[in-house]
């Protein structure tokens, strides 16, 4: 971004590097890369993560703490300007993720006269391990009435479902769906609220803001290298979680791979949101002993009930004294366990909310789920059928926003957003 005209961390000097390094190729959409390796981008919550590779950032990236999730639904008709838009969105976003402007002259440089191409809160900080990740909703390929919007009907991918009614889902429309995803993570919120913002403001005409979702606080970790956060229950989440490291796993349970298709998927994943309301007010009213048989964890080390440490493996069928089952049966981390799920894992990536109060006296707080996948019909739904019908903690949460996304593979240097998809 450009050099900040007050005293403070300048840009330029502290990321001229990086900044030197990508450049707008010809068509206005090509960057070139800054750094690579995940486990580097886990280190430095102020440096840049690549935009660039095999697959999409902001998946398996070490989470980072701040989110600005939001929804678009596009609203022309005519594929070419969403063809060239989603080459704009791209090009903003390699310059972003980098820690630069968008644009030519950026938020100070340009004519006086016209609007800033960039908007300018981020000048003067730096890219925070900014990640953009975008995926297609199924309204995208075909509007309600099943007419093909852009030519892109028969590219739908069969995992793509429309998610079914899960018991208990109280779900709010203006919360939920939208044609395009767009996945801001960073170490800052200002650096997230920024990209989501410029991608806004470039979207106008073409596509308008569905819902958006603020979280911080992640609630989950994708790699080894990092501790288990804790959710607003005050419990570890994340502890068995996919992480970055398990290669071998990640292909088969989060990557989309060639004999799955379409081809424009492979590399990709699917993810699933979820916004849910944790009433948290009663869950402090609680018992400890109550919370932790809710889990099936301990508060304090995260261990399952029984073991002492955190990464433990869970014992499904120890019993105490008294002839119980230490994990209870409806214990949340029973129900979740790929044991008790036909072996289907997921690769979590939700956040804490707090969007104020309700007007009740009880504060709009929950859990901003994300899950990405490979098959959502033999991950996320069964998974979530289970927990709908027979999970404890659902007298404490409440389903009230969802989406289904599409996210193809990674972007290759020169490439855009979606380029396979309309190729
Ligand atoms: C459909 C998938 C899931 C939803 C929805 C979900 C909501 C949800 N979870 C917690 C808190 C915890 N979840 C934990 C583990 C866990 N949860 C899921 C899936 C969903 N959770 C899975 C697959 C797992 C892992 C199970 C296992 O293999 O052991 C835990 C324990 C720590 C951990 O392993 O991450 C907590 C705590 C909340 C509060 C919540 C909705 C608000
Ligand atoms: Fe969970």
């Amino acid at each position: 971004m450009s050099e900040p005209k007050k005293k403070g961390i300048s840009r330029r000097s502290l990321f001229g590097a990086a900044g030197a390094a990508v450049a707008t190729g010809v068509a206005g959409y090509t960057a070139h890369s800054v750094i690579s390796g995940e486990e580097s981008q886990a280190a430095d919550s102020t440096g840049p993560v690549e935009f660039h590779g095999a697959h999409q950032a902001g998946i398996v990236t070490p989470a980072q703490d701040r989110l600005h999730f939001a929804t678009f639904d596009v609203t022309t008709d005519k594929r070419d300007a969403v063809i060239a838009l989603l080459k704009e969105w791209t090009a903003a976003a390699a310059l972003m993720t980098a820690g630069r402007d968008i644009g030519q002259y950026g938020a100070v440089n340009g004519p006086a006269e016209a609007p800033p191409e960039d908007t300018g809160e981020a000048v003067g900080l730096p890219p925070a391990r900014l990640t953009l990740t975008i995926g297609f909703g199924p309204s995208f390929f075909q509007d309600a009435k099943g007419n093909d919007r852009f030519g892109l009907k028969g590219k739908r991918p069969e995992a793509l479902v429309d998610l079914p009614h899960f018991i208990g889902d109280n779900l709010d429309p203006a919360r939920s769906g939208g044609d395009i995803a767009v996945q801001a993570c960073s170490d800052d919120p200002q650096v997230a609220v920024h990209a989501i913002r410029n991608l806004a403001r470039i979207g106008f005409g073409t596509t308008a803001v569905r819902y958006s979702q603020l979280g911080f606080g992640r609630t989950s970790s994708t790699s080894r290298a990092q501790t288990t956060p804790r959710n607003l229950f005050g419990f570890k989440d994340g502890t068995n979680n996919l992480k970055l490291e398990d290669t071998a796993k990640l292909e088969e349970q989060l990557w989309v791979q060639p004999e799955d298709g379409p081809e424009w998927m492979v590399g990709g994943s699917y993810l699933v949101s979820r916004r849910i309301r944790m009433t948290i007010e009663t869950w402090d009213r609680t018992s400890l002993s109550e919370q932790e048989t809710i889990v099936g964890r301990g508060k304090g080390t995260g261990a399952p009930l029984g073991k002492s440490d955190e990464f433990d493996p869970i014992d499904f069928t120890a019993k105490t004294a008294d002839g119980e089952l230490k994990v209870a049966k409806d214990a949340h981390i029973r129900l979740a366990h790929p044991q008790f799920n036909n072996g289907a894992e997921l690769l979590r990536r939700g956040y804490n909310f707090v969007d104020g109060s309700d007007g009740l006296g009880r504060l709009d707080a929950g859990l901003f789920f994300l899950a990405y996948q490979r098959d959502p019909r033999k991950q996320f739904i069964p998974i979530q059928n289970q927990l709908a019908r027979s999970d404890v903690m659902n007298e404490y949460i409440r389903h009230v926003g969802s989406g289904i996304f599409a996210c193809p593979g990674g972007v290759p240097a020169g490439s855009y957003w979606g380029e396979k998809l309309f190729s």
